[in-house]
């Protein structure tokens, strides 16, 4: 599959230096070398750094954040490291297009993550395209696209919150920026930041499929015409089994810790995953009450609660017992797909989200920051594969608040009703990404506008 003048199409894939980002990104690759495309790969120096069982089939480059040695020192502040990151990032970026032209492979095209919008004007800058990658959720853009537009401010003034072809929004469902604004507006100001340019990118791909939130999408096409959906980008294997071999997102920033045999054990369905992603630390009291919920729900349970967050675990919880077994980290996606999983705990980052919507497992919605409680909101009101929990006025969700939802999901009507409609989304995001499905139109119309056909 070549450009008209016979070369391959090169495209330089930049990603945000975070497991959440890095994992689609990679994925996406995937999907357009499979369409015959030549991938480099680009994060930072420093996160690069950390990253094991690179994909061989990809070539990998880094890039400055500034920070090559890491963000050392508490006091650094967001904003201050994003200026640098954007100026340092802009310059080395531009450094890996030179290199890659003087290889002989030069660069088409810059899909960048949103989170870093100034790499449109490396592309820009050496006239080549440039297609902004969104990590996260359209409604969740949307949210933050108003803000850019001026039709929604912080800090929240009205108790309902109301944007188009989005369902009616109550203060817990928005981003979580919204609510900590006042104390630190720099986290809005940088989701706010993706849409400053976002116009003038040749195309915008996002990591969701049509079919699970058609008027949205139908919407965000008027405004930006080269809006597609692509997603779910997931590993093949899960979902259409069109991509050889491809079991795994690639590269893991944490060791994964055996728990297939303990599952193997474990009847059908009989299994609680619960796992808070790979970047938020949740409060002691937070981590005692899912604890001791766990255990006492009775159920079997298998709770991924990452090295750096161990120690909050209380002193007399058995991490390794009969019913439970707690691991730093997991292949997710290989725990979810198994059969002994009966439902999902889960933070509702935008990858756990739609690896369990793209798996059929129900969730139990504990959202903790950034776009999960918006995330939440469409798992359980929208989709409806799922039950939020209550939480108390110190945010914390009570043990007994876990229980009453393991119980309701595991045993109730509703929870039989949850557990259909998730293996309906289940089967709309596999045909999403199979052959003639929406996605795979959109990777392959995108493929084939820069083939330049
Ligand atoms: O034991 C584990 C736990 C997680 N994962 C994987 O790690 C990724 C986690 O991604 P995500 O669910 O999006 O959570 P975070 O890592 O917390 O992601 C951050 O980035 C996302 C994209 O911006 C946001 O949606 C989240 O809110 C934000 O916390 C997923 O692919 C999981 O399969 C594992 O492989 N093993």
């Amino acid at each position: 599959m070549e450009k008209e003048n016979g070369k391959a199409v090169h495209c330089v894939v930049l990603a945000y230096p975070a497991q959440g980002h890095i994992n689609p990104m990679i994925q996406f690759s995937k999907r357009l070398q499979h369409e015959g495309v030549k991938v480099t790969l680009v994060t930072t120096l420093f996160y690069g750094k950390s990253l094991e069982n690179f994909p061989p089939s990809m070539s990998f480059e880094t890039i400055s954040d500034g920070f090559d040695n890491g963000r050392h020192g508490e006091g650094l502040k967001l904003s201050v490291y994003n200026e640098v990151f954007a100026q340092r990032g802009s310059q080395t970026l531009s450094e890996v297009v030179e290199k890659c032209a003087i290889s002989g492979y030069p660069v088409d095209c810059i899909i960048y993550d949103s989170f870093m919008p100034w790499a449109l004007d490396v592309a820009k800058k050496f006239g080549i395209v440039g297609a902004c990658y969104l990590t996260q959720n359209m409604p969740v853009n949307s949210v933050y696209y108003h803000v850019h537009i001026g039709k929604l401010r912080a800090p929240l003034t009205e108790d309902e919150i109301l944007i188009p072809m989005l369902p009616k929004l109550q203060h817990r469902d928005m981003p979580s920026f919204f609510l900590s604004y006042q104390e630190d507006p720099a986290f809005l100001e940088m989701l706010v930041e993706q849409f400053s340019n976002i116009h003038e990118a040749d195309w915008v791909l996002c990591n969701a499929f049509y079919e699970m939130e058609k008027e949205v999408i139908d919407w965000t096409t008027k405004i930006w015409p080269k809006f597609r959906t692509i997603g779910p980008s997931i590993p093949s294997m899960f979902l259409d089994k069109g991509l050889k071999d491809d079991e795994e997102y690639g590269v893991t920033q944490f060791k994964s810790e055996e728990c297939m045999d303990w599952l193997d054990k474990k009847a059908k369905g009989s299994v609680l995953y619960v796992s808070f992603g790979s970047l938020v630390p949740l409060e002691e009291e937070q981590i005692r009450e899912v604890a001791y919920g766990l255990r006492d729900s009775g159920r079997n349970f298998l709770w991924v609660v990452r090295a750096s967050e161990e120690a909050k675990l209380p002193k007399d919880f058995a991490k390794n017992s009969e019913k439970g077994l707690v691991v730093t980290w997991c292949s997710q996606l290989k725990v979810l797909s198994h059969e002994a999983v009966g439902c999902f705990v889960t933070h509702c980052g935008w990858n756990s989200t739609l690896e369990a919507l793209s798996l059929g497992v129900p969730v139990i919605a504990v959202p903790q920051w950034s776009d999960q409680a918006t995330n939440a909101k469409y798992l359980v009101d929208v989709w409806k594969v799922g039950i939020r929990p209550v939480v108390d006025e110190k945010k914390i969700m009570r043990k007994e608040a876990l229980e009453d939802c393991i119980k309701e999901l595991m045993e109730s009507d509703k929870g039989r009703e949850i557990r259909i409609n998730a293996l309906k989304l289940k089967n709309l995001a596999i045909e999403a990404v199979s052959e003639g499905g929406s996605s795979n139109k959109n990777i392959i119309e995108f493929v084939n506008a820069l083939k330049g056909y």
